[in-house]
């Protein structure tokens, strides 16, 4: 489905990608013909989809293709850090890990054999009887066990099923801290979000962060952060200075047609069901294109110095894939599409924009 623009949302968009575009010699003559020709926002997410996904080039060594890791998944939710984490290798990464509590790993490992589990995370109900200094040592070794995988991780995503236990989320800070420190980038999604709302200051001026809200956790962070409404009427506005508030974080604000805090909109494509999880493709998506957009930047060879960031980059091609594996899927299933059969349907979605070959 191509959405019709007014001249003036049309020339936005060829600015954007002209402005995203400069400094490319490898790219600028095709993508701008892309979008002058179409002059569609499918365009728009589809050039950005064939940017920054890399060929499949024999040289490159396992792990190239970016290393993500989930930080998700308790006792009641194990569907959506599988949703995430499969979705990244579905898109292509090499490597998907994902770091739960103990009860939700088996679980998760039986769904796929694909992903790398690691059981270490604690709940209070499991340290309720222990003292403060041997409720601190299990704390330490929580983040000791992630801290060892930090610097090998592209990406981390994190929240999805996460639960809101305050022992769980006091350690999730940590590794927040700890990303941070390594300068690895960040997704924050679901019960993340729910932790963010609460200490700003986790994200707060962090470059490297992703915030992917839907309609609940955005009322929640506008709430907290602007102390005002939700206000449809100026939404783009209110959602760059929200942004702006939590110091120049990107946020995608998900809905019946996904803002991304640069101005950007993405509203191709897309699916009537609303079953639960597709916002956790979406949040692996974000993951694996935000870490082929960052390569992408520093690789001397494809000569790419994009002015827009590897984050909004990542957030407009997870959003138009997501959205076209959600139609095609509708077209088979119909009602009762389901979010794993969305995650079958990115593949073929992808190939569709950029043949592997
Ligand atoms: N299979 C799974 O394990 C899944 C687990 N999930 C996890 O569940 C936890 C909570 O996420 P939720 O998304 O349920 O939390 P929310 O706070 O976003 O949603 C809570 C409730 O709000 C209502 N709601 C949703 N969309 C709405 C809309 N557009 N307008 C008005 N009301 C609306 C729904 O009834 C929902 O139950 C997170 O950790 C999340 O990652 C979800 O990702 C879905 C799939
Ligand atoms: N009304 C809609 N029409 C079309 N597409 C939509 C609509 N609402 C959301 N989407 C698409 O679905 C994706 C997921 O958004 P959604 O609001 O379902 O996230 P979520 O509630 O976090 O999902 P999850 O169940 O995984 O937690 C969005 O990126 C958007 O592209
Ligand atoms: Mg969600």
């Amino acid at each position: 489905m191509l959405v019709k623009h007014s001249s003036s949302t049309v020339l936005r968009r060829q600015q954007f990608l002209v402005r995203t575009l400069c400094g490319s010699r490898t790219h600028l003559p095709k993508l701008i013909r892309a979008t002058m020709s179409s002059k569609s926002e499918a365009a728009d997410a589809e050039s950005v989809l064939r940017t920054v996904t890399p060929s499949l080039d024999p040289k490159r060594h396992k792990g190239q293709a970016g290393k993500i890791a989930v930080i998700g998944g308790c006792r009641e939710y194990t569907g959506a850090p599988y949703f995430a984490a499969i979705s990244a290798l579905k898109i292509g990464a090499d490597l998907s890990h994902v770091f739960c509590t103990k009860d939700a790993a088996p679980v998760i490992k039986s769904y796929s054999p694909e992903l790398i589990v690691h059981p270490v995370l604690e709940e209070s109900y499991t340290i309720s009887q222990f003292s403060e200094e041997e409720k601190r040592k299990v704390e330490d070794k929580v983040i000791g066990e992630v801290d060892k995988w930090m610097e090998r991780f592209d990406c981390l995503v994190i929240g999805p099923g996460l639960g809101r236990d305050p022992f769980l989320l006091e350690c999730v800070s940590k590794i927040m801290l700890l990303a941070k420190k390594s300068n690895v980038p960040f997704v924050v999604d679901g019960d993340g979000l729910f932790l963010v709302t609460n200490s700003i200051d986790l994200v707060k001026s962090y470059p490297l962060a992703v915030l992917t809200p839907n309609v609940n956790e955005y009322k929640r962070l506008v709430q907290k952060v602007l102390n005002c409404e939700v206000d449809e009427e100026n939404a783009g506005d209110q959602l760059r200075s929200l942004a702006k508030q939590i110091g120049g974080v990107t946020i995608l604000r998900k809905g019946k047609t996904d803002l991304i805090s640069n101005g950007e909109i993405v509203s191709i494509y897309g699916s009537p069901r609303r079953c639960g999880g597709q916002g956790d493709i979406l949040s692996g998506g974000v993951a694996v294109f935000l870490s082929w957009a960052q390569q992408l930047k520093s690789d001397p060879e494809r000569n790419f110095s994009p002015s827009e960031s590897p984050a909004i980059l990542g957030c407009i091609a997870a959003s138009g894939l997501l959205r076209k594996a959600a139609a095609l899927a509708f077209t088979k299933h119909k009602r009762s599409t389901l979010t794993s059969d969305i995650i079958e349907c990115l593949g073929e979605s992808l190939e569709d924009i950029c043949p592997a070959s």
